[in-house]
């Protein structure tokens, strides 16, 4: 059994990518085409086999694939990206997927991107405000619910998407860094961390964890919960408001 993932590469021109909460910083290409390539290798050597998608040299954000797709175990729902320079970016995923033999099926209305969905367990946390509509989480809803899930709508207005503020350790905890959690009452189980980027796990199984190497004091505390903390720069992708969840989309056994 082989669990795979979703890689696409960076754009030639992923400096033009979009920012909306953070000042434009210059990107180095060709330095964010070797944190991607650790990025991978970061993901094959916990056992994941990356798949790519095919590379888009005119879609400057098309890195941050976990945005145009969400998974629901066999189930995938092709999203409608909120900002509209992203939108052309699903069809590759869709040819991806549908060439792994996945049936993809078209998110029924509204806008969403993977970002913002937050799964844990059968509950599904879906951020409004910033790329994600109330239309959007309704037609997850619809396509979502009959599988088991619970659709949670959350208010996200301090960070791009849900998941740059908080994501879910393997023990269904959520964690966040407060300044940036809107309301962290909305989940049951929550643990500030110390740093923005430390907000941002990868669950990679088997009680391990991908991070930014930028939350080194985050890493620590998470790894004295007892996870295995495994991390990785992507500091020219966080420029662009890119966390280490978006650049991948897990398909799990
Ligand atoms: N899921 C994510 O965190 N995606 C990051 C997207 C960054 C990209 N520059 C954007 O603004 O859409």
């Amino acid at each position: 059994m082989s669990n795979r993932a979703l890689v696409r590469p960076p754009s030639a021109r992923l400096e033009q990518g979009l920012v909306t909460h953070q000042q434009r910083q210059p990107v180095d290409v060709a330095r964010a085409r070797e944190q991607w390539q650790d990025y991978c290798h970061a993901l094959d050597a916990a056992g994941w086999d990356t798949v790519e998608v095919a590379a888009a040299d005119q879609l400057p954000d098309a890195v941050f694939v976990e945005d145009t797709v969400v998974m629901f175990g066999e189930t995938a729902v092709l999203t409608k990206p909120g900002a509209n320079e992203r939108v052309a970016e699903v069809h590759g995923t869709e040819k991806a997927l549908r060439q792994l033999g996945y049936r993809p099926v078209d998110l029924p209305g509204g806008r969403l991107d993977g970002g913002d969905v937050l799964k844990v367990g059968r509950r599904c946390y879906v951020g409004v405000g910033g790329r994600t509509d109330p239309a959007g989480v309704a037609a997850l809803r619809t396509v979502v619910a009959p599988l088991g899930y619970l659709v949670t709508a959350v208010p996200t207005r301090k960070v791009l998407h849900l998941k740059s503020a908080v994501t879910a350790l393997p023990d269904e905890s959520v964690i966040g860094h407060p300044p940036l959690v809107d309301d962290p009452g909305f989940f049951p189980l929550f643990r500030a961390v110390p740093e923005e980027a430390g907000a941002h796990v990868v669950d990679l199984g088997g009680g391990r964890v991908l991070m930014s190497a930028a939350a080194p004091r985050s890493a620590e505390l998470i790894a004295g919960l007892g996870f295995e903390v495994i991390s990785t720069d992507i500091g020219e992708f966080e420029k662009l408001e890119g966390c280490v969840t978006c650049l991948s989309v897990r398909l799990r056994d």
